[in-house]
């Protein structure tokens, strides 16, 4: 393990194994209808990635980039569109993929945006989420896994752009962040 980081909270084996199942109950909720993965840059990544090669349901991809945390481990509540969709979603069955539901303020968001534009459906699978720091509370289909309230970084979560690429999910050393 890098100096930087404190410990692991999620095995690679347990994410891989965790997105099976969850592949498996999407697959069998949607029963062959197409669904179009939005995934939220950047941070979902990985889990688009990874979820996807699981699934059997037809699939089509677009991506959404916002952003609400800057290089802080606080969200501001802003949420600001950095991409939109290339795709118009109206009438279409439409799943948002994340990595974190932390505050839960960018899904919220989002639920009410994407919303907006009509598609016979909509339903979120995150990887991760911090139930004891919810701010709004948020209608979730699918959850990897339930974490403690800390700050996370791997496996496309980041702390000022750094440590995505880590294929476990752990929490860095107080000396990361200055402390
Ligand atoms: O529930 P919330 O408190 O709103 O936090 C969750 C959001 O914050 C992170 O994105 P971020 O804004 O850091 O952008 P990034 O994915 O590019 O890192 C994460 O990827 C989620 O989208
Ligand atoms: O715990 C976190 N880690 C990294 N990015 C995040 N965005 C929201 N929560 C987190
Ligand atoms: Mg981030």
């Amino acid at each position: 393990m890098g100096a930087d980081l404190e410990s692991v909270l999620i095995t690679r084996e347990q994410i891989d194994a965790r997105l099976g199942e969850l592949a498996a109950e999407i697959d069998a909720r949607y029963a062959g209808q197409e669904v179009l993965l939005v995934g939220v840059l950047k941070g979902a990544v990985m889990v688009m990635a990874d979820l996807a090669r699981a699934l059997s349901s037809p699939v089509t991809m677009d991506w959404m980039a916002v952003s609400s945390y800057g290089a802080g481990t606080q969200s501001s509540g802003v949420v600001r569109i950095l991409k939109d969709l290339d795709e118009d979603i109206a009438g279409r069955h439409v799943l948002i993929v994340e990595d974190i539901i932390d505050s839960g303020l960018t899904l919220s968001w989002l639920l009410t945006n994407l919303g907006s534009r009509e598609p016979a459906s909509l339903r979120i699978c995150s990887l991760l989420r911090k139930p004891d720091a919810a701010k709004v509370d948020i209608d979730v289909e699918w959850v990897g896994f339930d974490i403690p309230n800390e700050f996370v970084v791997g496996y496309g979560l980041d702390y000022a752009e750094k440590y995505r690429n880590l294929p476990f999910v752990g929490t860095l050393a107080p000396h990361v962040y200055g402390e």
